[in-house]
């Protein structure tokens, strides 16, 4: 956490508690006050979900993350492009606690220091991610594919003994409306193209309820069709999930984000509009310099 961030913390805190003291007594409107966030729940009453500063990663002396920062919004869809060796899978693998940054901060809210934990415990916090090459189980059906991810979820496994409650059933109905493989429900997955594995392991995640969803190349080997469909899926998801997106495909960013980071050298190069970063010198010049 920065001086800078504390700070505003302490004194949003403060403005809070003279708030609760003014309005004491008044119908239990200032109650919450005395609890904002639950034990472990994720702070987002700033409107940031992920806060990443100054973060530097070295392999045998070789900076792969040289000072990286970004903010993410709660229900943002934010791409992040950049030429091969930018450091992208590398900030993907910090966040979710694969790789331990030699300094820097990693903060999932305000509150949640994700440099303290581990990979699991990370994922069990909300962050899901997707890795390039989809990974689902082959021999099981969709459904059951989807099922498997569900109960992966702590919050539902104590209720999943031998039935889905109804619920539960109607989400993954849900699940597979929005992830377009209603019609492919009891088939196994290693039936399924390409796209349709990719989708399916959205939908997993999804399942999961994460908070943040991260997405490593998601439409890389998909056809234009498949491309186009996860373009609408992803942004059916804005607002209720926040996505971070890293993807090389520039049709694809163009249809999906708001905002594009673009890192070059292991740091932020710049952010901004689509249109606004691709007409950038600085952006053409990394692209096509190399
Ligand atoms: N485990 C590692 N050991 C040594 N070097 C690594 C390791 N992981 C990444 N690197 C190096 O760090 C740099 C950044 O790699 P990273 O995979 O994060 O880039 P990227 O932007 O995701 O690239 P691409 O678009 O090609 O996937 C690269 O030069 C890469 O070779």
């Amino acid at each position: 956490m920065t001086p800078d961030l504390m700070q505003s913390g302490a004194e949003r805190w403060a403005r809070a508690r003279q708030r609760a003291a003014v309005h004491g007594g008044s119908g239990g409107r200032a109650a919450p006050l005395a609890h904002p966030v639950a034990p472990g729940a994720i702070d987002t009453s700033h409107g940031c979900i992920l806060y990443v500063d100054d973060v530097h990663v070295s392999f045998d002396g070789y900076k792969a993350l040289n000072g990286l920062c970004l903010n993410i919004a709660l229900g943002e869809l934010r791409a992040v492009i950049g030429p091969n060796g930018a450091g992208k899978t590398t900030m993907l693998d910090v966040i979710t606690g694969r790789t331990k940054p030699d300094r820097g901060s990693v903060y999932l809210g305000t509150t949640i220091d994700l440099l303290r934990w581990r990979e699991p415990q990370i994922a069990a916090m909300g962050v899901g991610r997707k890795f390039q090459k989809p990974t689902v189980f082959e021999r099981l059906t969709v459904w059951e594919n989807l099922e498997l991810a569900l109960a992966a979820d702590k919050r539902v496994r104590s209720s999943i003994t031998f039935r889905l409650s109804a619920p539960q059933r109607a989400r993954l109905v849900e699940l597979l409306e929005l992830i377009h493989l209603e019609a492919h429900a009891q088939r196994p997955a290693g039936a399924l193209s390409h796209g349709q594995k990719q989708w399916l392991e959205i939908g997993m995640l999804l399942a999961q309820q994460p908070r943040l969803l991260l997405l490593d190349e998601p439409v890389a080997g998909m056809t234009d069709d498949e491309t186009e469909r996860t373009a609408q899926l992803l942004r059916t998801l804005k607002g209720q999930h926040t996505l971070v997106v890293v993807e090389h495909d520039m049709a694809f960013v163009r249809a999906i984000a708001d905002q594009v980071t673009v890192l070059c050298d292991g740091a932020v190069l710049t952010e901004g509009g689509f249109e606004q970063v691709a007409r950038d010198p600085r952006v053409i010049e990394v692209y096509l310099g190399r």
